[in-house]
């Protein structure tokens, strides 16, 4: 049996589902009744009672024997004879026939209605309950024999029992060791389990960390890789260049070795020569001492330079005039179909035709003022002439003829007009003020003349005259010369002053003309703008014209009708030779000159106003030239009228003391504008001969 368990146990241990001990049934401390023994079916339950726990549960006849004896105790009298009934044995289950018997006789001993009848049948009774009594005695012997054998059937079972609870108890114990061993066994497990389970998470995460480290090192590996490939690039270019370097070395080393022969061959002449050497280094100490004497000499010859060209400016007379006469443009020639056409026949032909060159031509000549040059070599002449039918009916020709320092044809370019003008721009930077004006009647060609047009080669003097300084300056700066420049551009209009390069507020603004000691001009509130490149300067002109424009658009060709001043100030300073100078220059495009009849302002207030004015300041400027050329020629201490209008006031310090000045008289080619033209001339022409200076130019040919 205890194998048996044993191998139950082990079964439970090895089950495939039993991880887990399994509770096994339990065995009960106590001994479970054992079943009734099939040998001693009827044991009386009073033997039982004494001998121990009843093997069978008492049966009837063991209650029959209770009521019997309480029955025999109540009736101490023996039972009358009556044929010994077999007694009746009760059979399991049955009960009924004794107890109403015994319930019976209760009641017969209660009453004596029942006694005669009572006492037989408590004979027959006792009767039957001594062959109970004898059965009885012979069922207890059998019973007696039978319990003797259960007995010892008992205790051999008892012995059994007792022996298989050993074995129990024995198998018990050696289950519960197992149990113990299997929990002991069960909590190893789940420790190891939760170990592995650690242990597994850690190598998870290790792995993780080592594929991390892989694809990393797999970067580095295809970085590397990489790399590599570029330093094997690398290497074999380093290769090709030192095997092409070691080619370039080897023949280095033979031309250092031919140099070196070489080298000794120069040694030995530089000994030779070393001594002549010292020579050497003495005469190119005196020839720098001489490059020093020459350098001051150039100084001095510069300065000297200066006093010659500002001699030559004086001899030539102060005021310089050259006369311009421009081209006929196109939109001056008469309409086409004006002029009958002199192929056509007979000439009668009122249908207009187109002109052939020649018609053209005899337009331009018919249009056309009659103005020669003669003068070929110097160009200093210009005539006019005019033929016209007198009252009589005579042709009466007439003719003008006026000498300037230069005349310029309608041919000419204004390269060829500013290089007679560039002198005059040198001087500014040689510290003289220089004003240069240009006159002339509406449309005569100031403008052109001054400012020029956008293209390099119609650019006009002042441009000119700014690029001029600015390389002049350059140039000086070998000698020494460093200048400052510095701008600003007005228009006086109406004998207002106007700021060009200001806000383009036009006649709002109230500048005021000031002179100091010193002979500088300032205007009070203009922009000065610091100058740095000729270009600057271009930009700025533009500006000024756009400004112009702008307000022309208001009154009416405000250009012509108005003064325009630019002025360049110069301030130079040496540093070798400790001078310092200041110079500027002022280029002036006065208003149209014409006179009030031509001007065409008739009742219009506003051109009258305009030709009113302009008038009054160009007569006031030639005023102020007259009195000029009347103190020149030494009529003591005239008074010059500068005040007399803004533009001569303006102008003061460039007409007079070391200025010097030059009139543009710009002459429209059209014989239309002829008398104009005619006037124009004459004012010219005494301007020309007026000298501020020291030499006086004859007049020549007096109009
Ligand atoms: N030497 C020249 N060569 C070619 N064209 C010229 C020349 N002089 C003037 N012109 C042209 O004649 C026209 C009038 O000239 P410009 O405007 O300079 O005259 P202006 O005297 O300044 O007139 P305003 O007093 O109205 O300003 C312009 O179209 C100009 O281009």
């Amino acid at each position: 049996m205890s194998s048996s368990l044993k191998r139950k146990a082990a079964f439970d241990d090895e089950g495939p589902d039993n991880n887990y001990p399994r509770k096994l049934p339990a065995i009960s401390e106590n001994n479970q009744p054992l079943r009734p023994s099939k040998t001693a079916p009827n044991v009386p339950s009073r033997i039982q009672t004494r001998r121990g726990p009843p093997l069978t549960i008492p049966k009837a006849p063991a209650l029959a024997t209770t009521t019997a004896r309480r029955v025999t105790r109540a009736t101490s009298a023996p039972p009358k004879s009556e044929p010994v009934r077999p007694p009746v044995r009760p059979t399991p289950g049955t009960r009924a026939p004794i107890n109403r018997v015994a319930s019976g006789s209760r009641t017969a001993t209660g009453g004596p209605r029942l006694r005669g009848a009572g006492d037989d049948r408590f004979q027959a009774l006792q009767d039957q309950v001594t062959s109970i009594e004898s059965a009885r005695a012979v069922d207890a012997a059998r019973l007696a024999a039978d319990m003797e054998s259960e007995r010892a059937k008992l205790s051999e079972l008892q012995a059994n029992h007792n022996a298989l609870s050993r074995e129990l108890a024995v198998a018990k114990s050696q289950e519960m060791n197992q149990r113990q061993e299997l929990s002991n066994a069960s909590d190893e497990l789940e420790q190891m389990k939760r170990r592995h389970a650690n242990e597994l998470m850690d190598l998870e995460m290790d792995m993780k960390k080592k594929e991390r480290m892989i694809r990393e090192l797999k970067d580095d590996l295809r970085m590397c890789q990489s790399d590599l490939e570029r330093e094997r690039e690398t290497v074999t270019t380093l290769k090709s260049t030192i095997s092409h370097q070691s080619t370039t070395q080897l023949t280095l080393s033979t031309q250092v070795t031919a140099l070196r022969a070489q080298l000794s061959a120069l040694q030995a002449t530089l000994d030779v020569t070393s001594n002549s050497g010292t020579q050497l280094q003495m005469q190119l100490e005196t020839e720098r001492r001489r490059v020093a004497e020459l350098e001051q000499e150039t100084r001095q010859a510069e300065t000297i330079r200066r006093k010659l060209h500002n001699m030559v400016q004086e001899l030539k007379g102060n005021i310089r005039v050259f006369c311009r006469v421009r081209p006929i443009l196109p939109s001056e020639l008469p309409p086409v179909g004006m002029v009958t056409s002199t192929s056509s026949a007979g000439g009668s032909s009122s249908k207009p035709a187109s002109p052939t060159p020649e018609d053209e031509e005899k337009l331009r000549e018919a249009a056309k003022a009659e103005i020669t040059y003669p003068d070929k070599m110097d160009h200093k002449e210009i005539v006019l002439r005019s033929s016209s039918e007198s009252a009589t009916g005579q042709e009466r020709k007439d003719e003008w003829a006026f000498n300037f320092d230069r005349v310029f044809e309608p041919n000419s370019t204004q390269s060829e007009v500013f290089e007679e003008i560039s002198q005059l721009a040198q001087s500014c930077t040689d510290g003289y003020n220089v004003c240069v004006f240009a006159y002339g009647q509406t449309g005569s060609g100031k403008s052109f003349t001054m400012e020029g047009g956008s293209t390099e080669s119609n650019a006009g003097m002042i441009p000119r005259a700014v690029e001029q300084v600015f390389r002049v300056s350059d140039e000086l700066k070998s000698k020494g010369w460093i200048y400052k420049m510095e701008g600003q551009f007005l228009e006086i209009y109406n004998e207002t002053i106007n700021d060009l390069l200001g806000k383009g507020e036009f006649d709002k603004k109230k500048h005021e003309i000031k002179h100091d000691k010193s002979g500088r001009t300032t205007v009070t509130d203009v922009n000065i703008i610091p100058l740095t490149s000729a270009n600057q300067v271009r930009s700025l002109l533009a500006l000024a014209q756009s400004r112009r424009t702008v307000a022309s658009t208001l009154m009416n060709e405000r250009s012509s009708r108005s003064h325009s001043v630019f002025t360049l100030r110069i301030l130079g300073e040496n540093a070798m030779t400790g001078e310092s100078c200041e110079g500027s220059l002022n280029l002036v495009d006065l208003a149209g000159s014409e006179r009030l009849e031509k001007s065409g302002a008739g009742n219009d207030k506003d051109r009258l106003k305009e030709t009113q004015s302009i008038n009054k300041s160009l007569s006031a400027l030639g005023d102020v030239i007259a009195a000029l050329g009347e103190k020149g020629e030494g009529k003591g201490d005239k008074h010059i009228p500068y005040r007399n209008s803004k533009l001569t006031y303006l102008l003061q310090n460039s007409l007079s003391g070391n200025s010097k000045t030059l009139m543009v008289l710009n002459l429209s080619p059209l014989a239309y504008h002829l008398n104009e033209s005619l006037c124009s001339l004459r004012f010219a022409t005494k301007v020309n001969n007026t000298t501020i200076g020291t030499a006086k130019k004859q007049i020549k040919n007096p109009s």
